[in-house]
């Protein structure tokens, strides 16, 4: 077992099912569901739904500290908003294990150092890799780049749809809910938190390469 799911294991004190017992769950709700587990067309379905569990919820066994470990301090003195846009993501919402998939928008003001770009999208991913609601997510990915990067401020904004809100219960489709959170000096001067929003929205000058 992985050493972060040990620590999240040892602190909540819940011992992690073998794989025959998670499958043997996926085939209690297959028949609670009405059908019958042992045809044809659903006899390697539990072991298909494990294994989807574990591309679903990878984040458990990923550091983000770890992920933003390695940092650069040759940036000939760059001190402004490096930013990025548009990094898609697929989560979980916890209460109903039901994707919610949108965006994060994220940003940060460097001190001394710069991290490597691809390392703020996997922070993303690893916590978006996890049972989440979007509040915590956004609050995590935030936590992690500052105390990582000590920068001298971090901003972030999540838009997503939650499928839990579109394909059942309440049934509103297209209803996109809406995250930021920001520290350091974006929190603390507004025209920062404009410009990061003026970001957010600017058009992308016709780049798709
Ligand atoms: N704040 C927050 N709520 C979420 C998130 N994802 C899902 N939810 C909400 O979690 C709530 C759970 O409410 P409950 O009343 O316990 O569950 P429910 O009966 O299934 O609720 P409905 O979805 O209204 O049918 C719902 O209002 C969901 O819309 C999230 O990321 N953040
Ligand atoms: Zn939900």
């Amino acid at each position: 077992m992985d050493a972060v799911v040990k620590k999240i294991a040892r602190e909540s004190a819940v011992k992690r099912p073998s794989q025959e017992e998670a499958e043997e769950a996926v085939r209690t709700l297959i028949a609670w569901a009405g059908d019958d587990p042992t045809r044809q067309g659903l006899i390697d379905t539990p072991k298909r739904v494990v294994k989807a569990y574990k591309e679903f919820f990878k984040g458990y066994s990923e550091d983000p500290l770890q992920a933003l470990s390695r940092t650069f301090d040759e940036d000939e003195g760059y001190d402004d908003i490096v930013m990025l846009r548009d990094i898609e993501f697929n989560s979980h919402c916890e209460h109903h294990i039901v994707p919610f998939i949108g965006r994060a928008h994220v940003a940060y003001l460097p001190s001394d150092s710069v991290v490597g770009i691809s390392k703020l999208a996997r922070v993303v991913e690893i916590y978006a890799r996890r049972l989440q609601t979007q509040e915590t997510m956004t609050a995590q990915i935030v936590k992690a780049i500052d105390q990582a990067l000590k920068p001298r401020g971090t901003a972030l904004l999540i838009e997503a749809v939650h499928q839990c809100m579109s394909l059942r219960g309440v049934n509103k489709r297209n209803v996109s809910t809406i995250t930021t959170q920001f520290t350091g000096e974006f929190k603390s001067t507004p025209a920062l938190q404009a410009r990061f929003m003026e970001l957010v929205r600017a058009p992308s000058g016709g780049f798709s390469l």
